[in-house]
C-alpha cells in the first residue's frame, strides 16, 4: 500500500514517542495527523492532501481548454464560413484560426500528460530507491547494497490494473513480473547511464501515483561522468529535486557539484535534502546513551545543508531552509509500512527514535507534496493559462473587429436598400408619367399621320386619271385581251399610288416617327442605370430597316367590279340623248321602255332633248309619244321603229325639214363610226375605269388612313413595348436587389450577433482563466 495509508499506523506510533520530537515542524504535523479513525484519516489526509491543488488545478484547466478547444472549433467554423465571400474575414485569418486550433490541441494534450515530478539525486547506495520505495510504499525499485541502479527509472502511475514498464524510445509494454529485478536487468544489459525505463504502476495502488506524481530515480552521481546530459534529458521538467544524502556523512562535494549544475541550469529550483540512514546514526551506542551529541550532530548537519541551500545555491530563503532538511530512514519507513499493507510482519522491536524519523519522513512527505503541488501548478499551468488567455484575447479582439465590419457593412447594406427603394418608387412614378407622355404624343402623331395619309390619298384619287394615262399597255377590245389589259391597270394603279403616297408621305411619316421614337428613348433611357442604357443603345435602339407604311392598295380587289362599256354609241343617238338631257329619269324610261318590249324600228328620226314646250305645234302628248317611240325604236335598233318616226316627222314638220336634217345626222352619224377606232375605245375605257376606280378609292380613304395611322401607332406602341421592358426588367432587377440587399442586412446582423456571442464566450473563457490563476497560480505564488 502506499505512504498516505502508512500515514495512520504512523501516527498511531508516534502517539507513543513523538514527545522525542522536540522540532516545532514535527509538532505541527503531528497534530494534523493525530486522528482516531484510521479511514477517516485516509479521507482527511486524502481531500487535504497539498497534491490535490494540482489535481484540481489540473483537472480545472483541462476542463478550461476543453471548452477552449471546442469554442475554437466552433469560432473556426464560424470564421471559415464567413471567408468564403471574403468580405469580412481574410484567408488569413482562416490560417490563424487553423494555428490556434493547433495550438490549442497542443496544450490540451501536454496539459493531459502534465504531472509533477521528483527527481532524486545523491551517491550510489545513499538510499534514492529505498526513499522512493519508502514513499510510494512498497518494494517497486531495486534496492540493495552496492551500485544498484544503472539508468534513470521513473515511476508513474497508470489506469490499467496490472503494473508493466516501456523502455526509452520502445512504446511496447514489458513483463511486470519481477519488476524490480527486470528494470535492474534492462539496465545493466541495454541501456546507458542517461537512458530512461518507465514503471507504469497502478494508481489504484497508491495515493501519490493517483495525485499525479512521477518519481524518477537516478543511478548515483558519483559513478557517472554524464551529468550535464541527465540534466538535460531528466531535470529540466522536474518541478523538485530530493538530494539523498547519507546522514552518516556530511554533504560531499560530488552531491554540491551536481545541484550547482542543476541550478545554473534552472531558476532556483526546489530541492530538499533528506539525511538518509539516521535509523544508523542515531543507533550509534553513544548517541543512545547521550541524545543530546546526536542533536549536536543533527544541528551540525542542519547547519550545512541550510548553507549549502541559502549561502551556495541561494535557491531558498534561509528561515525557510530548515523545512527543506529532513533527517529519516527510508528503510524504517518501507518496512513500517510494507508491515501496515499486510506484506511484511510487523516490527515488534521499534529503535529509538523509530517514530520520530518515521514521522519526520511523513513531514518530508508533507512539505515535500505542498512545495511539489504549488510549484507544479505554476510551472505546468501558468504558461499554459496565460497562452490560453492570449488566445482568448486575440479571439475576442478578431470577433469584435468582425462584429463591427458586420455592423458597418450592414448600415451599408441598409443605406443600399433604402436608395434602392427610393429609386425604385421614383423610376415607377417616372415610368408612369413617361408612359402617359408618350402614349399623348403617340396619339397625336397618330392623328397627324391619319390625317396626312387621308389628304394625300385624296389627292392621289384627284391626278388618278393622269397616272391611268400613263399607263401604255397594247389595247384591244378583245375580251381575252381586254381581261389582262384590266388586271395590269390594277396593278398599275395600285402600285403607282402606293409609290406616289409613299414618295409623299415617308419623309414625313419617318420624322414623326423618329423623332418620336427619340423622345420615347430620351425619357425611358433615363430610367435605366448606365449599364442598361448602354445595352439599350447598343441591341435595342438601331432598328434594321426604316420604318416603311404599307398602304395596301389593292385595286384589282377594289375594281372588281369594274365593267367597261366600249360600244359604239352614237352621241346623237336617242339613248345618248336621252341620258345627257334627262339624265337617270331618261335612263329608267330607257329601262322602262326595254322592260315592256316596245317594238322597234318605228322609222322616226331622234330628237335632241329639251326641257322647253315642243316648237311646231306638237303636243305634249305627241312629244311624248314621239320620244317614247324614239326610244323604242334607238332601243330596238330596228327599222320599224326608224319608219314609225319617220312617219311623224314627215307628218309634223314637213318632208324638207326632215330631210335636210336626216342628211344631217347620218353625216354626223358617219363621223363619229369611222372616228370610233381602237385609240377612242382605249380612251372611253380609261375614262370609265378613272371614273370608277374614284368613286370606290373614295370610299377606302378612311380605311387606309386609319390603317397607316394604325401601323404607325403599332410601329411607335412596339417601340415604347421594348423601352418599357427594359425598364420593367430594370425594375424587377431593383426589387431583387432590394431583397437581396435585405437578406445580406439580415445575414449580417445574425453574423454581428454570433461574432458578439462568440467574443462574449471568449471573455468567458479568459475570465475563467483569470480565475483559475488567481485561484490556483497566486495562491502558490505567495
Ligand atoms: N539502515 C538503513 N539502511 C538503508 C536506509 N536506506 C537504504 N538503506 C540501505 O542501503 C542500501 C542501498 O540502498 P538503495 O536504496 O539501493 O540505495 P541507492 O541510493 O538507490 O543505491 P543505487 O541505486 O546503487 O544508487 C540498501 O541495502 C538499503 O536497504 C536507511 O535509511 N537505513
Amino acid at each position: 500500500m502506499c505512504a498516505m495509508s502508512s500515514a495512520v499506523s504512523a501516527s498511531a506510533s508516534m502517539l507513543n514517542g513523538a514527545a522525542t520530537l522536540s522540532n516545532s515542524k514535527t509538532n505541527a504535523a503531528k497534530n494534523k495527523y493525530t486522528l482516531s479513525d484510521p479511514s477517516s484519516a485516509l479521507a482527511a489526509s486524502n481531500s487535504t492532501s497539498p497534491l490535490q491543488i494540482f489535481v484540481r488545478a489540473k483537472k480545472k484547466i483541462n476542463d478550461i481548454f476543453q471548452e477552449i478547444e471546442e469554442y475554437v472549433v466552433e469560432t473556426g467554423n464560424f470564421i471559415a464560413a464567413l471567408s468564403k465571400d471574403g468580405v469580412l474575414v481574410t484567408e488569413k485569418e482562416v490560417v490563424t484560426m487553423d494555428g490556434y486550433f493547433n495550438k490549442v490541441s497542443g496544450i490540451k494534450e501536454v496539459l493531459a500528460r502534465d504531472h509533477m515530478k521528483v527527481a532524486f539525486f545523491g551517491r550510489t547506495s545513499n538510499g534514492k530507491s529505498s526513499v522512493i520505495n519508502a514513499m510510494l510504499g512498497d518494494k517497486i525499485l531495486p534496492s540493495g547494497i552496492g551500485h544498484t541502479t544503472n539508468c534513470f527509472l521513473q515511476v508513474e502511475g497508470d489506469e490499467s490494473n496490472e503494473p508493466f514498464l516501456t523502455t526509452e524510445g520502445n512504446a511496447e509494454r514489458q513483463s511486470v513480473s519481477g519488476i524490480g529485478q527486470l528494470a535492474h536487468a534492462l539496465c545493466n544489459n541495454r541501456l546507458g547511464d542517461s537512458s530512461l525505463v518507465t514503471i507504469h504502476w497502478p494508481k489504484t495502488r497508491c495515493q501519490l501515483l493517483r495525485d499525479d506524481v512521477v518519481l524518477v530515480d537516478s543511478p548515483g552521481i558519483d559513478v557517472s561522468e554524464s551529468l550535464d546530459e541527465w540534466i538535460d534529458k531528466h531535470c529540466l521538467d522536474a518541478d523538485v529535486f530530493v538530494l539523498v544524502s547519507n546522514a552518516e556523512s556530511t554533504l560531499m562535494n560530488t552531491e554540491k557539484n551536481f545541484f550547482h549544475k542543476v541550478s545554473q541550469r534552472l531558476s532556483k529550483p526546489n530541492i530538499f535534502i533528506l539525511q538518509n540512514r539516521w535509523d544508523v546514526a542515531a543507533s550509534e551506542p553513544e548517541y543512545l546513551t547521550e541524545p543530546a551529541r546526536l542533536n549536536e550532530v543533527r544541528q551540525q548537519h542542519m547547519e550545512r545543508a541550510v548553507g549549502f541551500l541559502c549561502e551556495e545555491l541561494k535557491v531558498v530563503a534561509p528561515q525557510e531552509a530548515e523545512q527543506r532538511v529532513f533527517f529519516v530512514s527510508a528503510k524504517e519507513v518501507l518496512q513500517q509500512r510494507l508491515a501496515d499493507s499486510g506484506h511484511q510482519a510487523q516490527v515488534t522491536a521499534l529503535p529509538e527514535g523509530f517514530s520520530s524519523r518515521i514521522f519526520e519522513f511523513k513531514d518530508f512527505e508533507r512539505r515535500f507534496e505542498e512545495c511539489i503541488s504549488k510549484t507544479a501548478v505554476v510551472t505546468k499551468f501558468d504558461q499554459h493559462a496565460q497562452r490560453g488567455r492570449a488566445i482568448a484575447n486575440e479571439l475576442q479582439e478578431l470577433l469584435l473587429h468582425i462584429q463591427q465590419s458586420a455592423g458597418q457593412e450592414r448600415e451599408q447594406k441598409l443605406q443600399q436598400q433604402r436608395t434602392l427603394k427610393q429609386r425604385l418608387h421614383q423610376v415607377t412614378q417616372q415610368l408612369d408619367t413617361a408612359t402617359h407622355v408618350i402614349k399623348d404624343n403617340i396619339q397625336r402623331i397618330v392623328h397627324d399621320i391619319d390625317r396626312k395619309v387621308s389628304a394625300a390619298l385624296n389627292e392621289e384619287i384627284r391626278h388618278l386619271s393622269a397616272l391611268v394615262e400613263e399607263f401604255n399597255e397594247p389595247f384591244r377590245a378583245d375580251p381575252l385581251v381586254l381581261n389582262v389589259y384590266k388586271k395590269t391597270l390594277h396593278s398599275h394603279v395600285g402600285a403607282g399610288l402606293g409609290c406616289n403616297l409613299r414618295a409623299k408621305l415617308s419623309d414625313v411619316v419617318s420624322s414623326n416617327i423618329e423623332s418620336s421614337q427619340k423622345d420615347m428613348t430620351a425619357r425611358i433611357l433615363t430610367l435605366l442605370n448606365e449599364e442598361q442604357r448602354k445595352l439599350a443603345e447598343t441591341f435595342l435602339l438601331p432598328r434594321r430597316e426604316p420604318f416603311e407604311v404599307f398602304y395596301g392598295l389593292d385595286c384589282a380587289n377594289l375594281c372588281q367590279d369594274f365593267h367597261e362599256d366600249i360600244e359604239f354609241k352614237f352621241s346623237l343617238g336617242v339613248v345618248s340623248l336621252v341620258k345627257s338631257f334627262m339624265g337617270r329619269a331618261a335612263c329608267r324610261i330607257l329601262n322602262v321602255s326595254q322592260t315592256e318590249n316596245v317594238p322597234r324600228g318605228s322609222g322616226l328620226t331622234p330628237q335632241t332633248p329639251s326641257n322647253e314646250l315642243p316648237p311646231l305645234g306638237v303636243s305634249q302628248s305627241d312629244w311624248s309619244l314621239i320620244s317614247r317611240m324614239a326610244v323604242s325604236t334607238v332601243g330596238s335598233q330596228g327599222s320599224m321603229g326608224l319608219v314609225l318616226l319617220l312617219g311623224m316627222l314627215f307628218k309634223t314638220v314637213g318632208w324638207r325639214v326632215v330631210g335636210f336634217t336626216l342628211t344631217v345626222y347620218g353625216g354626223l352619224y358617219a363621223y363619229e363610226r369611222l372616228t370610233w377606232t381602237t385609240k377612242a375605245q382605249e380612251r372611253a375605257f380609261k375614262r370609265q375605269y378613272v371614273q370608277h376606280a374614284t368613286a370606290n378609292l373614295h370610299r377606302i380613304v378612311d380605311v387606309t388612313s386609319n390603317n397607316c395611322s394604325f401601323q404607325v401607332q403599332q410601329e411607335l406602341f412596339g417601340m415604347m413595348a421594348r423601352l418599357s421592358r427594359l425598364v420593367d426588367e430594370s425594375l424587377v432587377t431593383m426589387k431583387r436587389e432590394v431583397r437581396t440587399a435585405e437578406q445580406l442586412a439580415k445575414q449580417l446582423e445574425e453574423t454581428a450577433s454570433a461574432a458578439k456571442t462568440l467574443r462574449n464566450k471568449a471573455h468567458y473563457l479568459d475570465r475563467e482563466l483569470g480565475v483559475f490563476q488567481e485561484t490556483y497560480l497566486h495562491t502558490a505564488r505567495h
